[in-house]
């Protein structure tokens, strides 16, 4: 595509100096660009993607987006915003992808990887060709791909997106972050529907206050297509028990569709069944009533399931093809999933990593205990600050024995972030184990016959961040080898 005709796309850039070269990629990094790019310069966290010019022209681009006029030999197009400039640019590049797939948007604090799974386990059911983007990976098909963020980049969105209606995907649902639509990484994506989980407290460390973090997940309702189309109809669906939902009912101009279990609501659970293998509710929805099997468990996940069921309602899906689809859905990596190597105690391994989410599994896991609950858990680095002591006192009311340790660090000292931690409790309600493997090992070392160890924080990650490195580490494969140690089998 030439330069010019992909600018005519573009409808504030402010200058524009030299050819009209041929563009056959996009790229944001200097180091992926080839012969022929358009580098666009982005101000990052943590460098300034316009120092990287020269690099970018070095290593063949043939033009440039950036915010100032820069001194190199090829086209350079002066933009007010570039990642403005980006999403309109990708969006248009890779044939505005999103206009030719059914696109579901999940946005909330907890619950966003469950809800996408459990939508595109239905349309897979379904025979439907799905595609998935999230925190776990990202999956065409049955292809897996790995990813760095939850919600890429727009350029990386747009090409996946490409990439899927290429290979003929019907259907995506995909993660929206709240921090994706602060940074407006999801420009241009033509949503059909939009599902909000739930808003409780993460992020900070970005966001400020509950009200930013609120207002951004808002941003999901509030770029809903602003348009009546009979024939993409675009539909809200929203968790009625939340106060949240409230707002985002005023901001935005699709057609709302609640889920709740306590409030009266378009899409409802009631009669719930719970035991530790699965769950049973009644259905209730405008197509009728149905008694519900699954073998997920928690009431955390009957929203999931409800968010997820009147996503497909409203996509067309039937009431029964839905059901049956549940009855045989199993877990998502890493959420609420066992370890179990034949031991006379369980071991469950699971994501929650904030207040609510820890207390809603902790909870849940309270409901079916006989004996001892263990939490192994700790706070990750260069995040909300504020969530840590909170997390230890859920930590500390909700089991027995509570182990701090160390989640994913990062640039801060571990000891600082446990320190954070255990100012929300008093001395001797809890055990500090800086290394994880350690706190893993000594958790199931100490457990007796039908208790229950919950490994809390890393869920499906397969590694550790400490400073600047990133190591294998996996608690599933922790688990499994301290629990074998501790049979002398290993
Ligand atoms: C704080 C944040 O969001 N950072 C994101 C950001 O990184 P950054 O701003 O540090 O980037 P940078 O290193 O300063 O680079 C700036 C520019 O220079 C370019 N560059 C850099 C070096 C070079 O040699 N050449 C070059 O061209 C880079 O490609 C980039 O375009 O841009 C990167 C590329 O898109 C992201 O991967 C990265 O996410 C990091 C990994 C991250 O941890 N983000 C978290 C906070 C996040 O976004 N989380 C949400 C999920 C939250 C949730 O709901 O739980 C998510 O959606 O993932
Ligand atoms: N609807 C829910 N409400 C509260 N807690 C939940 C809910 N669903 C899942 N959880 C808890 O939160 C953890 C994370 O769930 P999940 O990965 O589905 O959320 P997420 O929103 O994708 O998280 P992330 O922001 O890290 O991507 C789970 O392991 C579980 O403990
Ligand atoms: N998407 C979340 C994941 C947190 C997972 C936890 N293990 C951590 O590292 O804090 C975040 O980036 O805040
Ligand atoms: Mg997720």
């Amino acid at each position: 595509m030439r330069l010019q005709t992909l600018l005519s796309y573009l409808h504030d850039f402010t200058a524009y100096v030299g050819e009209n070269p041929d563009i056959t990629s996009i790229e944001m990094d200097s180091r992926q660009v080839k012969k022929g790019a358009l580098f666009i310069c982005i101000k990052g966290f943590t460098v300034d993607g316009h120092d990287f010019a020269r690099q970018a022209v070095e290593n063949g681009a043939a033009a440039i987006i950036a915010e100032r006029p820069l001194d190199v030999d090829v086209p350079v197009v002066v933009v007010r915003n570039s990642r403005r400039a980006m999403a309109v640019l990708a969006d248009a590049f890779y044939g505005q992808p999103t206009h030719k797939l059914h696109l579901i948007g999940v946005t909330g604090t907890n619950g966003k990887t469950t809800t996408t799974h459990i939508i595109e386990h239905i349309a897979r059911k379904a025979k439907k060709k799905t595609g998935l983007i999230g925190t776990v990976n990202v999956k065409i098909g049955d292809h897996t791909y790995p990813t760095q963020n939850t919600t890429p980049e727009s350029l990386l969105l747009q090409r996946i997106f490409k990439q899927m209606v290429d290979e003929g995907v019907e259907i995506a649902a995909m993660e929206v972050s709240s921090h994706a639509l602060h940074m407006g990484r999801v420009h241009g994506c033509d949503y059909d529907v939009a599902v909000f989980t739930n808003l409780t407290q993460d992020h900070l460390d970005y966001h400020g206050t509950m009200e930013e973090y609120r207002n951004a997940k808002g941003l999901l309702f509030a770029q809903l297509g602003n348009r009546y189309d009979h024939k993409r109809p675009k539909f809200a669906v929203l968790n009625n028990d939340d106060p949240a939902s409230q707002y985002y009912k005023h901001m935005t101009a699709a057609t709302v569709i609640t889920y709740g279990v306590e409030t009266d609501s378009d899409i409802m659970a009631k009669q719930i069944e719970m035991t530790p293998n699965g769950m049973a509710f009644d259905l209730v929805t405008p197509y009728g009533m149905v008694r519900v099997q699954t073998k997920l468990i928690g009431l955390f996940n009957v929203y999931n399931l409800l968010a997820a069921v009147a996503a497909c309602l409203v996509s067309g899906f039937s009431l029964p093809a839905i059901v049956e689809a549940i009855a045989d859905m199993t877990g998502v990596a890493g959420r609420f999933e066992t370890v179990d190597e034949g031991q006379n105690f369980i071991v469950i391994v699971d994501y929650a990593h904030t207040p609510d989410s820890l207390k809603n599994a902790l909870q849940t896991i309270r409901q079916f205990a006989k004996k001892k609950v263990y939490v192994v858990v700790g706070c990750g680095g260069d995040r909300d600050r504020t969530k840590r002591p909170l997390m230890a006192q859920t930590a500390v009311k909700y089991a027995d024995v509570a182990i701090f340790t160390s989640d994913n660090p990062r640039s801060e000292p571990p000891e600082q972030i446990l320190r954070d931690m255990e100012a929300g409790v008093a001395q001797g309600h809890y055990v500090t184990i800086v290394d994880r493997k350690e706190a893993i090992h000594y958790a199931i070392e100490q457990a007796q016959e039908g208790d229950i160890i919950l490994i809390a924080g890393k869920g499906h990650e397969t590694y550790q961040i400490i400073g600047d490195r990133i190591m294998e580490f996996d608690d599933r494969a922790v688990a499994r080898k301290a629990i074998k140690e501790r049979r002398g089998t290993c």
